[in-house]
Protein backbone atom coordinates (compact mmCIF):
# COMPACT_ATOMS: atom_id res chain seq x y z
CA UNK A 1 0.00 0.00 0.00
CA UNK A 2 1.66 3.22 -1.11
CA UNK A 3 1.00 5.90 1.77
CA UNK A 4 1.96 9.35 2.89
CA UNK A 5 3.09 11.94 5.18
CA UNK A 6 2.49 15.34 5.53
CA UNK A 7 4.56 17.08 7.87
CA UNK A 8 5.34 20.15 9.33
CA UNK A 9 8.18 21.47 11.80
CA UNK A 10 7.07 21.48 14.88
CA UNK A 11 6.20 24.82 17.12
CA UNK A 12 7.08 25.76 20.64
CA UNK A 13 5.72 28.19 22.19
CA UNK A 14 7.70 30.93 23.90
CA UNK A 15 7.00 33.83 26.06
CA UNK A 16 5.94 36.29 23.30
CA UNK A 17 5.00 34.94 20.32
CA UNK A 18 5.88 31.43 18.87
CA UNK A 19 9.00 30.15 16.98
CA UNK A 20 9.87 27.08 14.68
CA UNK A 21 12.21 24.59 16.41
CA UNK A 22 14.32 22.00 14.17
CA UNK A 23 12.98 19.10 13.33
CA UNK A 24 12.35 15.69 15.21
CA UNK A 25 10.13 14.16 13.62
CA UNK A 26 8.99 11.05 15.40
CA UNK A 27 8.01 13.49 18.05
CA UNK A 28 4.77 15.24 16.56
CA UNK A 29 3.58 13.21 14.09
CA UNK A 30 0.04 12.11 14.23
CA UNK A 31 -1.76 9.52 12.20
CA UNK A 32 -4.83 10.20 10.87
CA UNK A 33 -6.59 9.04 7.38
CA UNK A 34 -7.25 11.93 5.31
CA UNK A 35 -10.33 11.71 3.70
CA UNK A 36 -9.19 14.75 1.41
CA UNK A 37 -9.66 14.15 -2.21
CA UNK A 38 -6.43 15.54 -3.18
CA UNK A 39 -4.39 13.06 -1.18
CA UNK A 40 -6.89 10.43 -0.29
CA UNK A 41 -4.06 7.88 1.59
CA UNK A 42 -2.66 10.79 3.43
CA UNK A 43 -2.12 9.45 6.62
CA UNK A 44 -1.00 12.06 8.64
CA UNK A 45 -1.91 15.46 10.23
CA UNK A 46 0.35 17.42 12.10
CA UNK A 47 -1.27 18.89 15.74
CA UNK A 48 1.57 19.58 17.88
CA UNK A 49 0.09 21.70 20.25
CA UNK A 50 -3.64 22.37 20.69
CA UNK A 51 -2.73 26.37 19.51
CA UNK A 52 -1.50 26.01 16.24
CA UNK A 53 -0.11 29.33 15.16
CA UNK A 54 -1.85 29.85 11.69
CA UNK A 55 0.04 31.95 9.26
CA UNK A 56 2.06 32.28 6.03
CA UNK A 57 5.12 30.49 7.21
CA UNK A 58 3.22 27.46 8.49
CA UNK A 59 2.58 26.44 4.69
CA UNK A 60 6.60 26.92 4.11
CA UNK A 61 7.23 23.95 6.38
CA UNK A 62 4.74 21.37 4.76
CA UNK A 63 6.51 18.86 2.93
CA UNK A 64 5.09 15.35 1.95
CA UNK A 65 6.62 12.23 1.75
CA UNK A 66 5.40 9.28 -0.19
CA UNK A 67 5.90 5.88 1.26
CA UNK A 68 5.35 2.37 1.56
CA UNK A 69 3.51 1.19 4.49
CA UNK A 70 3.98 -0.27 7.28
CA UNK A 71 5.09 3.05 9.05
CA UNK A 72 2.92 2.72 12.27
CA UNK A 73 5.35 1.24 14.84
CA UNK A 74 8.08 2.83 12.89
CA UNK A 75 7.12 7.09 13.88
CA UNK A 76 6.83 6.14 16.86
CA UNK A 77 10.36 3.72 17.92
CA UNK A 78 13.14 5.21 15.97
CA UNK A 79 14.62 7.93 17.24
CA UNK A 80 15.10 9.52 21.01
CA UNK A 81 16.26 13.21 21.22
CA UNK A 82 18.14 13.33 18.29
CA UNK A 83 18.57 16.89 16.27
CA UNK A 84 17.38 17.34 13.05
CA UNK A 85 19.19 15.41 10.48
CA UNK A 86 19.74 12.55 12.46
CA UNK A 87 15.73 12.25 12.65
CA UNK A 88 15.22 12.77 9.09
CA UNK A 89 18.30 10.31 7.60
CA UNK A 90 16.76 7.71 10.14
CA UNK A 91 13.56 7.98 8.16
CA UNK A 92 15.13 8.25 4.96
CA UNK A 93 17.19 5.21 5.65
CA UNK A 94 14.27 2.95 6.29
CA UNK A 95 11.81 3.85 4.16
CA UNK A 96 14.98 4.33 1.34
CA UNK A 97 13.45 2.20 -0.96
CA UNK A 98 10.43 3.71 -1.00
CA UNK A 99 9.89 6.30 -3.96
CA UNK A 100 10.74 9.72 -1.55
CA UNK A 101 8.70 12.48 -3.34
CA UNK A 102 9.46 15.72 -1.54
CA UNK A 103 7.04 17.69 -4.00
CA UNK A 104 5.69 20.80 -3.20
CA UNK A 105 2.14 19.70 -2.12
CA UNK A 106 -0.18 22.13 -2.77
CA UNK A 107 -0.24 24.05 0.31
CA UNK A 108 -3.35 25.82 0.29
CA UNK A 109 -5.10 22.18 0.02
CA UNK A 110 -3.65 20.97 2.87
CA UNK A 111 -3.64 24.15 4.87
CA UNK A 112 -7.40 23.72 4.01
CA UNK A 113 -7.23 20.31 5.81
CA UNK A 114 -5.47 21.26 8.70
CA UNK A 115 -7.26 24.26 9.82
CA UNK A 116 -10.28 23.50 8.90
CA UNK A 117 -10.94 21.76 12.64
CA UNK A 118 -7.27 21.67 14.16
CA UNK A 119 -8.79 21.66 17.61
CA UNK A 120 -11.17 18.58 17.05
CA UNK A 121 -8.61 16.45 15.17
CA UNK A 122 -6.12 17.55 18.09
CA UNK A 123 -5.39 14.17 20.13
CA UNK A 124 -3.99 16.49 23.01
CA UNK A 125 -5.83 17.82 26.08
CA UNK A 126 -5.68 21.51 25.92
CA UNK A 127 -3.01 21.88 27.90
CA UNK A 128 -1.94 25.44 27.16
CA UNK A 129 -5.16 26.98 27.39
CA UNK A 130 -6.38 25.40 30.49
CA UNK A 131 -3.02 26.72 32.66
CA UNK A 132 -2.57 29.92 30.52
CA UNK A 133 -2.56 31.80 33.39
CA UNK A 134 -0.52 29.43 35.74
CA UNK A 135 2.21 29.43 32.64
CA UNK A 136 2.22 33.18 32.09
CA UNK A 137 2.18 33.94 35.64
CA UNK A 138 5.26 31.41 36.97
CA UNK A 139 7.72 31.49 34.22
CA UNK A 140 10.21 29.59 36.20
CA UNK A 141 10.95 26.81 38.35
CA UNK A 142 14.44 25.93 38.98
CA UNK A 143 13.53 22.79 40.95
CA UNK A 144 11.74 21.47 37.69
CA UNK A 145 14.37 22.60 35.11
CA UNK A 146 14.25 20.27 32.26
CA UNK A 147 18.35 21.28 31.60
CA UNK A 148 18.83 19.72 35.93
CA UNK A 149 20.16 16.32 34.42
CA UNK A 150 19.49 13.58 37.16
CA UNK A 151 21.91 10.75 36.77
CA UNK A 152 20.95 7.32 35.02
CA UNK A 153 20.93 4.58 36.46
CA UNK A 154 20.35 0.70 35.99
CA UNK A 155 17.75 -0.46 38.30
CA UNK A 156 18.63 -3.74 40.73
CA UNK A 157 17.55 -6.03 37.85
CA UNK A 158 16.01 -9.32 38.61
CA UNK A 159 15.56 -12.45 36.74
CA UNK A 160 12.78 -14.48 37.58
CA UNK A 161 13.74 -17.53 35.77
CA UNK A 162 16.27 -17.97 38.62
CA UNK A 163 13.28 -19.03 40.73
CA UNK A 164 13.32 -22.14 38.69
CA UNK A 165 16.72 -23.75 39.58
CA UNK A 166 17.36 -24.63 42.73
CA UNK A 167 20.85 -23.07 42.55
CA UNK A 168 19.82 -19.67 42.34
CA UNK A 169 16.71 -19.60 43.78
CA UNK A 170 17.28 -18.04 47.39
CA UNK A 171 19.99 -15.78 45.96
CA UNK A 172 16.99 -14.69 43.53
CA UNK A 173 14.83 -13.79 46.51
CA UNK A 174 16.95 -12.21 48.76
CA UNK A 175 18.02 -9.79 45.81
CA UNK A 176 14.10 -9.06 45.69
CA UNK A 177 14.08 -8.21 49.33
CA UNK A 178 17.45 -6.18 49.29
CA UNK A 179 16.15 -4.23 46.36
CA UNK A 180 12.69 -3.58 47.87
CA UNK A 181 14.04 -2.75 51.29
CA UNK A 182 16.91 0.11 49.41
CA UNK A 183 15.67 1.33 46.53
CA UNK A 184 11.61 0.39 46.92
CA UNK A 185 12.10 -0.23 42.75
CA UNK A 186 13.68 -3.06 40.89
CA UNK A 187 12.89 -4.71 37.47
CA UNK A 188 12.31 -7.98 36.79
CA UNK A 189 13.17 -9.66 33.25
CA UNK A 190 11.84 -13.21 31.85
CA UNK A 191 8.72 -12.46 34.22
CA UNK A 192 6.44 -14.21 31.72
CA UNK A 193 4.24 -11.96 30.31
CA UNK A 194 4.27 -12.39 26.74
CA UNK A 195 5.82 -9.64 23.96
CA UNK A 196 2.99 -10.56 22.35
CA UNK A 197 0.43 -9.43 25.07
CA UNK A 198 2.82 -6.31 25.85
CA UNK A 199 2.39 -5.50 22.19
CA UNK A 200 -1.01 -5.69 21.54
CA UNK A 201 -1.90 -3.88 24.65
CA UNK A 202 0.07 -0.98 23.61
CA UNK A 203 -1.66 -1.32 19.74
CA UNK A 204 -4.51 -0.49 21.81
CA UNK A 205 -3.15 2.55 23.71
CA UNK A 206 -1.93 3.86 20.42
CA UNK A 207 -5.12 3.29 19.13
CA UNK A 208 -7.54 5.26 21.69
CA UNK A 209 -5.33 7.83 22.97
CA UNK A 210 -4.74 9.08 19.06
CA UNK A 211 -8.43 9.88 19.31
CA UNK A 212 -9.43 13.01 19.54
CA UNK A 213 -9.36 15.31 22.75
CA UNK A 214 -12.93 15.83 22.32
CA UNK A 215 -14.12 12.75 21.96
CA UNK A 216 -11.76 11.20 24.94
CA UNK A 217 -13.51 13.40 27.14
CA UNK A 218 -16.95 12.62 25.93
CA UNK A 219 -17.42 9.34 24.31
CA UNK A 220 -16.81 5.91 25.35
CA UNK A 221 -14.00 4.73 22.88
CA UNK A 222 -12.88 1.00 22.08
CA UNK A 223 -14.07 -0.22 25.73
CA UNK A 224 -13.00 3.12 27.57
CA UNK A 225 -15.59 5.30 28.70
CA UNK A 226 -15.25 9.16 29.65
CA UNK A 227 -15.48 8.61 32.97
CA UNK A 228 -12.24 6.77 33.36
CA UNK A 229 -10.23 9.38 31.29
CA UNK A 230 -8.15 11.95 33.27
CA UNK A 231 -5.63 14.66 32.06
CA UNK A 232 -3.90 17.21 33.84
CA UNK A 233 -4.10 18.21 37.01
CA UNK A 234 -7.51 19.21 37.83
CA UNK A 235 -6.64 22.86 40.01
CA UNK A 236 -2.80 23.15 40.34
CA UNK A 237 -2.04 26.51 41.83
CA UNK A 238 1.68 26.28 40.93
CA UNK A 239 3.70 24.56 37.87
CA UNK A 240 4.79 22.00 40.36
CA UNK A 241 1.44 20.57 40.71
CA UNK A 242 0.94 20.29 37.08
CA UNK A 243 0.86 17.06 35.47
CA UNK A 244 1.43 16.99 31.68
CA UNK A 245 0.18 14.16 30.31
CA UNK A 246 -3.25 11.73 29.89
CA UNK A 247 -4.31 8.54 31.28
CA UNK A 248 -7.54 5.78 31.36
CA UNK A 249 -8.34 4.23 34.53
CA UNK A 250 -9.43 1.01 33.88
CA UNK A 251 -10.93 -1.22 36.62
CA UNK A 252 -11.04 -4.41 36.46
CA UNK A 253 -14.69 -5.77 37.23
CA UNK A 254 -15.43 -9.41 36.80
CA UNK A 255 -15.06 -10.53 33.28
CA UNK A 256 -18.01 -10.52 31.11
CA UNK A 257 -18.29 -12.65 27.75
CA UNK A 258 -15.56 -10.37 25.51
CA UNK A 259 -14.94 -10.58 21.86
CA UNK A 260 -11.28 -12.37 21.46
CA UNK A 261 -9.29 -9.40 20.69
CA UNK A 262 -11.26 -6.99 21.85
CA UNK A 263 -9.61 -4.00 23.60
CA UNK A 264 -11.16 -5.50 26.84
CA UNK A 265 -10.14 -8.78 26.35
CA UNK A 266 -6.31 -7.85 25.84
CA UNK A 267 -6.90 -5.59 28.88
CA UNK A 268 -8.10 -8.76 30.59
CA UNK A 269 -5.25 -11.07 29.34
CA UNK A 270 -2.99 -8.69 30.57
CA UNK A 271 -4.22 -8.17 33.95
CA UNK A 272 -4.34 -11.64 34.80
CA UNK A 273 -0.84 -12.21 33.51
CA UNK A 274 0.05 -9.18 36.08
CA UNK A 275 -1.90 -10.30 38.96
CA UNK A 276 -0.03 -13.95 38.76
CA UNK A 277 3.25 -12.20 38.56
CA UNK A 278 2.28 -10.03 41.62
CA UNK A 279 1.03 -12.58 43.62
CA UNK A 280 4.42 -14.28 42.93
CA UNK A 281 6.46 -11.25 44.05
CA UNK A 282 4.30 -10.96 46.97
CA UNK A 283 4.94 -13.96 47.95
CA UNK A 284 8.96 -13.50 47.57
CA UNK A 285 8.93 -10.45 49.74
CA UNK A 286 6.20 -12.20 52.44
CA UNK A 287 8.78 -14.88 52.82
CA UNK A 288 11.51 -12.30 52.91
CA UNK A 289 10.15 -11.06 56.16
CA UNK A 290 10.61 -13.97 58.24
CA UNK A 291 8.38 -16.93 57.51
CA UNK A 292 5.20 -15.08 55.59
CA UNK A 293 3.68 -16.44 52.51
CA UNK A 294 1.85 -13.77 52.03
CA UNK A 295 -1.48 -15.00 52.06
CA UNK A 296 -3.15 -11.96 53.71
CA UNK A 297 -2.25 -9.71 50.82
CA UNK A 298 -3.28 -12.43 48.01
CA UNK A 299 -6.81 -13.21 49.57
CA UNK A 300 -7.74 -9.18 49.23
CA UNK A 301 -5.89 -8.64 46.10
CA UNK A 302 -7.74 -10.05 43.37
CA UNK A 303 -8.33 -9.23 40.11
CA UNK A 304 -11.75 -7.19 40.25
CA UNK A 305 -9.83 -4.91 42.93
CA UNK A 306 -6.86 -4.63 41.24
CA UNK A 307 -6.81 -1.76 38.26
CA UNK A 308 -4.66 -0.89 35.12
CA UNK A 309 -3.81 2.64 34.50
CA UNK A 310 -2.14 3.26 30.91
CA UNK A 311 -0.64 6.64 30.67
CA UNK A 312 0.44 9.10 27.47
CA UNK A 313 2.83 11.99 27.97
CA UNK A 314 2.18 14.21 24.92
CA UNK A 315 5.52 16.07 24.52
CA UNK A 316 5.58 19.20 26.80
CA UNK A 317 6.92 22.36 25.11
CA UNK A 318 6.97 24.65 27.98
CA UNK A 319 10.90 25.47 28.49
CA UNK A 320 10.37 26.16 32.34
CA UNK A 321 10.18 22.49 33.55
CA UNK A 322 6.66 20.79 33.91
CA UNK A 323 6.05 17.64 35.08
CA UNK A 324 4.79 14.69 32.65
CA UNK A 325 3.18 13.19 36.27
CA UNK A 326 3.87 14.56 39.55
CA UNK A 327 5.70 13.82 42.09
CA UNK A 328 4.19 10.78 44.49
CA UNK A 329 3.89 7.39 46.07
CA UNK A 330 1.47 4.71 44.96
CA UNK A 331 -1.14 3.65 47.36
CA UNK A 332 -0.96 0.41 46.29
CA UNK A 333 0.59 -2.55 47.31
CA UNK A 334 2.73 -3.30 44.89
CA UNK A 335 2.83 -1.33 41.28
CA UNK A 336 3.98 -2.92 38.01
CA UNK A 337 5.01 -0.70 35.19
CA UNK A 338 5.90 -1.34 31.73
CA UNK A 339 7.73 2.05 30.19
CA UNK A 340 8.61 2.35 26.40
CA UNK A 341 11.98 3.30 25.29
CA UNK A 342 11.73 7.10 25.82
CA UNK A 343 12.40 7.36 29.25
CA UNK A 344 11.47 9.76 31.82
CA UNK A 345 11.02 8.28 34.87
CA UNK A 346 13.00 9.04 38.18
CA UNK A 347 12.75 8.05 41.56
CA UNK A 348 14.15 9.30 44.57
CA UNK A 349 17.18 7.14 45.91
CA UNK A 350 19.58 8.55 49.21
CA UNK A 351 17.81 11.65 48.43
CA UNK A 352 18.39 12.64 44.97
CA UNK A 353 16.51 11.64 41.90
CA UNK A 354 17.45 9.03 39.83
CA UNK A 355 16.40 8.23 36.35
CA UNK A 356 15.39 5.11 35.33
CA UNK A 357 17.39 3.80 32.02
CA UNK A 358 14.27 2.54 30.21
CA UNK A 359 14.81 -1.97 28.81
CA UNK A 360 12.34 -2.67 27.20
CA UNK A 361 12.89 -6.77 28.16
CA UNK A 362 12.12 -5.10 31.97
CA UNK A 363 8.86 -4.39 33.88
CA UNK A 364 9.41 -2.09 36.76
CA UNK A 365 8.06 -3.29 40.19
CA UNK A 366 7.77 -0.44 42.74
CA UNK A 367 6.51 -1.03 46.74
CA UNK A 368 3.30 1.46 47.31
CA UNK A 369 1.89 2.64 50.96
CA UNK A 370 0.32 -0.31 51.87
CA UNK A 371 2.90 -2.83 51.58
CA UNK A 372 5.49 -0.49 53.44
CA UNK A 373 2.52 -0.65 56.48
CA UNK A 374 2.49 -3.87 56.23
CA UNK A 375 6.23 -4.46 56.23
CA UNK A 376 5.92 -1.90 59.05
CA UNK A 377 8.71 0.10 57.00
CA UNK A 378 10.81 -2.59 55.51
CA UNK A 379 10.06 -1.96 52.28
CA UNK A 380 9.92 1.24 51.04
CA UNK A 381 7.66 3.02 48.96
CA UNK A 382 9.45 5.54 47.38
CA UNK A 383 8.51 9.18 45.75
CA UNK A 384 8.80 8.71 42.32
CA UNK A 385 7.64 11.49 38.70
CA UNK A 386 7.77 11.59 35.25
CA UNK A 387 9.70 14.47 33.59
CA UNK A 388 7.85 15.57 30.06
CA UNK A 389 9.84 15.69 27.23
CA UNK A 390 9.79 18.27 25.12
CA UNK A 391 10.00 16.46 21.73
CA UNK A 392 8.94 12.71 22.23
CA UNK A 393 5.57 11.76 23.49
CA UNK A 394 5.63 8.66 25.80
CA UNK A 395 3.35 5.90 26.99
CA UNK A 396 3.47 3.40 30.07
CA UNK A 397 1.31 1.47 31.85
CA UNK A 398 0.86 0.52 35.34
CA UNK A 399 -0.71 -2.05 37.41
CA UNK A 400 -2.24 -1.62 40.54
CA UNK A 401 -1.98 -4.61 42.67
CA UNK A 402 -4.99 -2.97 45.26
CA UNK A 403 -7.27 -4.59 47.83
CA UNK A 404 -10.84 -3.44 48.24
CA UNK A 405 -11.64 -0.51 49.84
CA UNK A 406 -12.58 -2.72 53.40
CA UNK A 407 -9.89 -4.24 53.53
CA UNK A 408 -8.01 -3.88 56.93
CA UNK A 409 -3.79 -3.09 56.63
CA UNK A 410 -2.22 -3.44 59.72
CA UNK A 411 1.80 -3.88 60.00
CA UNK A 412 2.75 -7.88 60.17
CA UNK A 413 4.65 -7.25 63.66
CA UNK A 414 4.54 -5.16 66.55
CA UNK A 415 5.09 -2.58 67.48
CA UNK A 416 3.25 -1.12 64.46
CA UNK A 417 5.10 1.68 62.98
CA UNK A 418 1.47 2.57 61.45
CA UNK A 419 -2.08 2.68 63.34
CA UNK A 420 -4.61 0.50 61.30
CA UNK A 421 -6.67 1.72 58.49
CA UNK A 422 -9.16 0.41 55.83
CA UNK A 423 -8.02 1.41 52.18
CA UNK A 424 -10.93 3.26 52.09
CA UNK A 425 -10.17 5.41 54.95
CA UNK A 426 -6.32 6.21 53.00
CA UNK A 427 -8.18 6.75 49.69
CA UNK A 428 -10.15 9.14 51.42
CA UNK A 429 -7.39 10.74 53.39
CA UNK A 430 -5.15 11.39 50.15
CA UNK A 431 -7.80 12.93 48.23
CA UNK A 432 -8.88 15.56 51.28
CA UNK A 433 -5.13 16.23 51.57
CA UNK A 434 -4.66 16.85 47.86
CA UNK A 435 -7.93 18.58 47.45
CA UNK A 436 -6.39 20.63 50.37
CA UNK A 437 -3.15 21.16 49.79
CA UNK A 438 -1.96 20.39 46.30
CA UNK A 439 -0.55 17.18 47.20
CA UNK A 440 -0.06 13.74 48.68
CA UNK A 441 0.60 13.38 52.56
CA UNK A 442 0.50 9.51 52.79
CA UNK A 443 1.66 7.48 55.54
CA UNK A 444 2.74 9.67 57.37
CA UNK A 445 -1.25 10.70 58.22
CA UNK A 446 -1.46 7.18 59.94
CA UNK A 447 1.84 6.89 62.31
CA UNK A 448 1.23 5.32 65.59
CA UNK A 449 1.47 7.53 68.49
CA UNK A 450 4.58 5.88 69.70
CA UNK A 451 6.59 6.42 66.64
O1 LIG B 1 4.73 6.34 33.61
C1 LIG B 1 5.48 5.83 34.44
O2 LIG B 1 6.59 5.39 34.16
C2 LIG B 1 5.09 5.80 35.89
C3 LIG B 1 3.63 5.94 36.12
C4 LIG B 1 3.30 6.06 37.56
O3 LIG B 1 4.10 6.32 38.40
C5 LIG B 1 1.90 5.88 37.96
O4 LIG B 1 1.03 5.72 37.08
O5 LIG B 1 1.65 5.88 39.19
FE1 LIG C 1 3.33 5.91 40.40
Amino acid sequence: MKASIVACWPWRERRKGYCNLPFNWPSFLQLYPSSHPHCPRSLAIISPLPLLPISNQFSKNLISISFDAPFRNVLFSTTRNQQMANAWSAFLSIYSSSNLVIPTPPPGIYMHSLVSSPMLMDPNPPFFTTYKALLDSQPHSSDIDQTVIAEECELPIIDLNCLNGKHHEEQCKRDVKVAASEWGFFQVVNHGISNSILDRLREVQFDVFRQPFQKKASEKLLDFSPENYRWGTPRPTSLKQLSWSEAYHVPLPPSTDVTKASPRHIIEEFSTAMLRLAHQLVGILAEGLGGYDGTYIKENCTRNTCYLRLNRYPPCPVKTGVFGLIPHTDSSFLTIVRQDQVGGLQLMKDGRWITVKPNLDALIVNIGDLFQAWSNGVYKSVEHRVMSNPQLERFSVAYFLCPSYDTVIRSYAEPAIYTKFSFGEYKQQVQEDVRRTGHKVGLSRFLAQSA
